[in-house]
């Protein structure tokens, strides 16, 4: 099956308005449409005579060792897209030997992610994806709740000050889940309601100095995400980041910022010497993740297509789409004469139709 055929079923299976929640974004869509067509704007150039039989796909990442350079992204309500939800999802990437993002808006409880993907690999990598509590008492109980549970690093994702506007979610009235779905990670929080959608605050106010400490109450690495300027790539690192992942939130936050891979080089050239640099949106191809580590990524992170694969067919669904990029990407690699992903580099990518 190929992504598009993913792509079609999970829209044929699921209630159209929670298939809109999955592929909208805000606005008028703009920078969603302009994560994907961004990738081809950035072209390969092959080396040749410089290759092997056998790639050597393995990345290591805070906290993780993984066979392929390829994370699951953080995608809220999995319950919502599939019955096995979550833990389908975290089966798949654990027997795919890749790193599962899951997070605050999670519909399974940290414990229960965690728990399902050591079913397909005792030795796991689930990292857990927080929206900062403007009370820091909260915050730090989703931190331990995710440290007791065997996750292996911490995502903070940072470009939310504010709920972004989906148009599609807007015009459907999609504001709250179903009943019987909850964020189960809100669940008797300090002073926190039962958990569902609205519950999951956000603030504007939150600033470098509640990152920090969030850096401090751990000693699990703690990752940034969503972040497109350089100066903020520094800023991370100054204030203990273990790696920044350049990201747009898939074009649901603000609807005239840059596509991702183009925020990509900056960020490389600000910090990439220091922490590694992943990237997110708008990847949906195995050339697409060549590109993306030829311009200095680590790893990308898959969002939707990740979710495409759930809906379609649970855990079988996802390890297809992770199998498929996988195999894409490794037989892109030989293609660029590459046995390793660091043979993938700057000069070998040129922009389209600026060739010399
Ligand atoms: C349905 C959906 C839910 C998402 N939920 C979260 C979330 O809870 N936390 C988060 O940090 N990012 C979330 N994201 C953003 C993704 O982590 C990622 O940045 C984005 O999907 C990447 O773009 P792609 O879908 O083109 O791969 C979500 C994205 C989608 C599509
Ligand atoms: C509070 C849930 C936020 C989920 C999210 O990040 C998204 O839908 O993009």
């Amino acid at each position: 099956m190929t992504l598009r055929a993913l792509h079609d079923a999970a829209r044929r299976t699921l209630d159209p308005v929670h298939f809109d929640y999955l592929a909208g974004g805000t606005g008028e869509e703009r920078v969603l449409a302009d994560n994907e067509r961004a990738f081809d704007r950035y072209l390969l150039l092959p080396r040749v005579l410089c290759g092997s039989e056998t790639r050597d796909t393995a990345v290591d990442l805070p906290g993780a060792r993984r066979t392929a350079p390829v994370v699951v992204a953080p995608t809220a309500f999995h319950r919502l897209m599939h019955p096995d939800g979550e833990r389908a999802a975290a089966r798949a990437a654990a027997a795919e030997g890749v790193v599962l993002v899951t997070g605050t808006a999670a519909t399974t409880a940290v414990d229960g992610v965690v728990e399902a993907a050591r079913e397909a690999d005792p030795d796991p990598a689930v990292w857990f994806q927080l929206y900062l509590h403007p009370r820091q008492e909260v915050t730090e109980a989703l931190v331990r709740r995710a440290e007791t549970a065997g996750c292996t690093a911490l995502v903070v994702t940072v470009d939310s000050p504010v709920f972004g506007r989906h148009t599609r979610d807007l015009r459907n009235g999609f504001t709250d889940l179903p009943p019987g779905y909850a964020a189960e990670n809100m669940r008797d929080l300090p002073g926190a309601p039962p958990g569902s959608l609205i519950d999951i605050p956000m603030s504007p106010a939150l600033s470098w100095r509640d990152f920090g400490e969030t850096v401090r109450m751990t000693s699990l690495p703690v990752l940034v995400k969503g972040v497109l300027h350089p100066a903020d790539a520094r800023l991370a690192v100054e204030h203990g980041a273990a790696g920044v992942i350049v990201s747009n939130h898939g074009g649901r936050q603000c609807d005239a910022v840059p596509a991702a891979v183009d925020c990509l080089p900056a960020v490389v050239g600000a910090v990439a010497d220091r922490v590694p640099v992943l990237l997110d949106g708008g990847v949906r191809r195995g050339s697409d993740v060549a590109v993306a580590l030829a311009l200095g990524a680590a790893a990308v992170g898959v969002g939707r297509p990740v979710v495409w694969g759930l809906a379609a067919g649970g855990e079988a669904g996802v390890r297809a789409v992770l199998g498929a990029l996988r195999d894409e990407y490794d037989h892109t690699l030989a293609l660029c004469g590459g046995r390793r992903n660091t043979d993938l580099t700057k000069d070998m990518i040129v922009r389209r139709g600026e060739t010399w």
